[in-house]
């Protein structure tokens, strides 16, 4: 195989250089060449509008793809959670390697715990999907919180609550951990209070469909487990027909007795934002054999939640 250093197109936000030069590191060790960074500038950097408002899906992948299907770079990473659910027929997952933390956290001010924050506490995310499920909560234990619309990258949240224009903020661990911020979280969320999106915390490594060595090269960080799991997720959140910004929350776990995997578990949340409606379900069978047992599981705990009104949730957004 040649020694000429491999492209991986990149965008320059921290949190994507830090695991793109992670990924890179371990594509060197695997494949023994050399891998360079190729920056590139994607609409969902340069846009002020929210993203909620955006609309279309995959706003931080489009710029990526153009590149490797023009050839200007061989393989590129993404944040799973971001890359829409359609996988276009000239593109593979080469790999998707082991998943970090999926939970979401909170920063807040005074090293506060979530269930701790006083009353009319203001915390920060620009995701229906996490304002659904903490507004439900409150709904339901009694807090009395406001969930404030922001966006921006992971320094710009932190900031919010360092500069006291917000008491807290709603984050990916996985995120935090890549780009060396994890100390600085004041409350892991159980993901019985909030479900992750589907794909969180893992990474996706694309390169072009007809590159058989690369593909295969590739393929040697994917991690089988993590790819069952997200396929079942991302399975779901293609049959309800939504996207990333969509408040969809969805994790599939393996249950395991002791040392021996039993089962494999599904749950999935949909909510409005004001979380004064959810539908929140769970399915638990074999773990799946196949990738096509696992879109499956998927779809059918889409097709119960749709038939519980899922759908109608989905469209109406509380501001
Ligand atoms: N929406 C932006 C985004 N895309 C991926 C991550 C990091 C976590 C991950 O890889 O799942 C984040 C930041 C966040 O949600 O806090």
């Amino acid at each position: 195989m040649s020694t000429k250093a491999l492209r991986l197109g990149t965008r320059r936000s921290k949190l994507a250089m830090a695991q793109s030069r992670q990924v890179a590191d371990a594509v060197s060790r695997v494949t023994g060449r050399p891998v360079e960074l190729v920056e590139i500038t994607t609409y969902g950097d340069v846009s002020k509008e929210a993203l909620a408002q955006i609309g279309g899906t995959g706003v931080f992948v489009t710029a990526l793809r153009e590149a490797l299907l023009k050839g200007e770079v061989d393989f590129a990473v993404h944040s799973l959670k971001d890359l829409p659910t359609g996988q276009p027929d000239e593109l593979a997952l080469a790999a998707i390697p082991e998943r970090e933390d999926p939970r979401d956290v909170i920063v807040a001010r005074d090293a506060l715990k979530f269930t701790d924050l006083p009353r009319g506490a203001r915390i920060g995310t620009g995701s229906p999907r996490r304002m659904a499920q903490l507004n439900a909560y409150a709904r339901a234990h009694g807090l009395d919180i406001e969930t404030v619309a922001i966006r921006g990258n992971i320094d710009t949240r932190v900031r919010f609550v360092r500069d006291g224009e917000l008491d807290a903020v709603v984050l990916a661990a996985a995120g935090l951990t890549r780009i060396g911020r994890i100390d600085e979280v004041t409350d892991f969320l159980s993901v019985d209070t909030v479900l992750p999106a589907p794909g969180q915390g893992a990474l996706a490594i694309e390169c072009t469909a007809d590159n058989a060595d690369l593909i295969a090269a590739l393929g040697e960080l994917d991690d089988p487990f993590t790819r069952v799991a997200v396929t079942a997720e991302r399975s779901l959140l293609a049959a309800l027909e939504a996207g990333c910004s969509a408040p969809v929350g969805a994790l599939a776990d393996l249950l395991a007795d002791g040392q021996i995997v039993k089962e494999m578990r599904l749950r999935a949340v949909v909510g409005t934002t004001d979380g004064s409606r959810t539908v929140q379900l769970s399915t638990t069978g074999p773990v799946p054999e196949t990738y096509d047992q696992a879109m499956a599981l998927g779809r059918e705990l889409a097709a119960e939640m749709l038939a519980q009104g899922a759908a109608g949730l989905m469209g109406e957004r509380a501001q």
